[in-house]
């Protein structure tokens, strides 16, 4: 099926769009394409340019008005006449077939959206059977209503051929049924054999959940790249991948941890980013079964991210979705190494912005906020870590104590 990838990022240049609309300021507008430049990075690819536009929505046909589209190929126009071809350019939000149709007609380079370059990097690092399981039914399932669009695409590149159907495909076209409609069927039917082989993986690893024992399970969850896998690292003494990339871990880890003399189970898992599709949040759900099941969230954030409040707000709606937002949960706050803050002229009498706030009045409100139930931690510096340590210890020991009354490991040396 090789025939139908839609997209591989190379070591290319990009250029983003993104809109400034009435839900979306200019500034808003920034931090995502921030995020979308950084994800680009992750992908390998440099960007090289980016453009906005101020439209009430998106346009239906181009996302972007017609000016502006024009604007963009006489951007690329002029790049090529200079001999720095542009490689791709990415789209802010997820684009329709239409929409990517249209585009494509008019820039003739090859076009991204927000979703299929995740997707990207999704298939870059997955690793495990599972892992690549999900990306692959991830990538038809935003392959399928796009088919048409492939197929004017790749008809135009090879002259009509049609010859991206697969290997062998004469023969196998029933009566009546065109190549399009041939293609839907057979990603239908791997679609199909996908979601066995992940229902066999899914049985198969709740079984092994299932024989963990009787230990309490806690989860690392968070944006991407805010230190989850650093920390369980710390923890675990273990040897997770971790990197200033986004998307670092796609799999799952777990790791049996012990505290004095109470052992639990610790997890690290997938980091969560904004304007992901629900769909794409669905095909992890293996992935995010350890959450589901998870007796305790740590709530990972970076708080040397100028974003890291709507990173907050983002991954709790990702917890609601999962029907997470009711478990017992704690916000650490990493990478208070790396907080900065700007501070204000004495005889400066403008009302202080968020960029003003210290990182001690940054914490009494949070602390004040969330009842002080959160943490403020350097995993880079193993600042606080102890505290860390006693706190989970005493949060884990009750949890156990509820889950496991009869569980007689925990009394010899308890403090009586
Ligand atoms: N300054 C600073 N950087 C940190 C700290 N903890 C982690 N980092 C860095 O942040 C980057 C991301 O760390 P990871 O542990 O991979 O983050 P993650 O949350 O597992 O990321 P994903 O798996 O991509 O979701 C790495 O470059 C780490 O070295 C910290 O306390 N301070
Ligand atoms: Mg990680």
């Amino acid at each position: 099926m090789k025939e139908f990838v839609i997209s591989e990022v190379k070591a290319e240049t990009a250029v983003l769009v993104g809109l400034v609309t009435p839900d979306q300021d200019e500034a808003k507008t920034k931090e995502y394409l921030d995020e979308l430049e950084f994800l680009a990075d992750t992908a390998g690819a440099v960007t090289v340019k980016r453009f906005t536009q101020k439209v009430p929505a998106p346009n239906q046909t181009t996302y972007v008005g017609k000016g502006k589209l024009d604007e963009i190929k006489q951007y690329i126009l002029a790049e090529e006449e200079a001999e720095r071809e542009i490689g791709m350019v990415i789209f802010d939000d997820e684009l329709s077939a239409r929409q990517i149709r249209n585009i494509e007609n008019e820039l003739k380079v090859k076009i991204l959206d927000r979703t299929s370059l995740i997707l990207d990097i999704f298939a870059m690092r997955a690793q495990t059977a599972s892992a690549k399981t999900q990306v692959e039914l991830a990538q038809y399932r935003y392959m399928l209503p796009r088919l048409q669009r492939l197929w004017t695409h790749l008809e135009r590149q090879g002259g009509g051929s049609g010859s991206g159907g697969g290997k062998g495909s004469v023969g196998l076209r029933g009566p009546g049924e065109t190549q399009l409609e041939m293609d839907r069927r057979i990603i239908l039917n791997r679609m199909s054999l996908l979601k066995q082989r992940l229902a066999e993986i899914d049985k198969q690893k709740s079984t092994q959940r299932k024989n963990r024992g009787r230990l309490i399970r806690v989860a690392l969850v968070g944006y991407t790249n805010v230190g989850k896998s650093t920390l369980m690292n710390l923890m675990a003494k273990s040897e997770v991948f971790a990197e200033n990339k986004l998307f670092a871990t796609l799999d799952t880890t777990v790791r049996k941890v012990v505290i004095e003399n109470l052992p639990f189970l610790l997890a690290d898992t997938v980091g969560f980013i904004r304007k992901l599709p629900t769909d794409l949040v669905d095909s992890f759900k293996s992935t995010l079964d350890e959450v589901r099941e998870a007796d305790l969230l740590l709530h990972v954030v970076d708080i040397s991210h100028p974003d890291f409040e709507e990173q907050i707000n983002v991954v709790n709606n990702t917890l609601k979705d999962l029907g997470c937002a009711d478990k017992p949960s704690m916000i650490i706050f990493n990478k208070i190494d790396a907080y900065t803050w700007v501070d204000k002229e004495p005889d400066d009498l403008t009302p202080p912005t968020k960029e003003n706030i210290t990182l001690d009045e940054l914490k009494r409100t949070w602390m004040a906020k969330l009842n002080d139930n959160c943490l403020f931690i350097s995993a880079r510096n193993k600042t606080n870590i102890d505290e860390l340590r006693d706190v989970l210890y005493k949060q884990v020991r009750e949890l156990h104590v509820q889950k496991y009354p009869y569980n007689d490991f925990l009394y010899p040396t308890a403090d009586v």
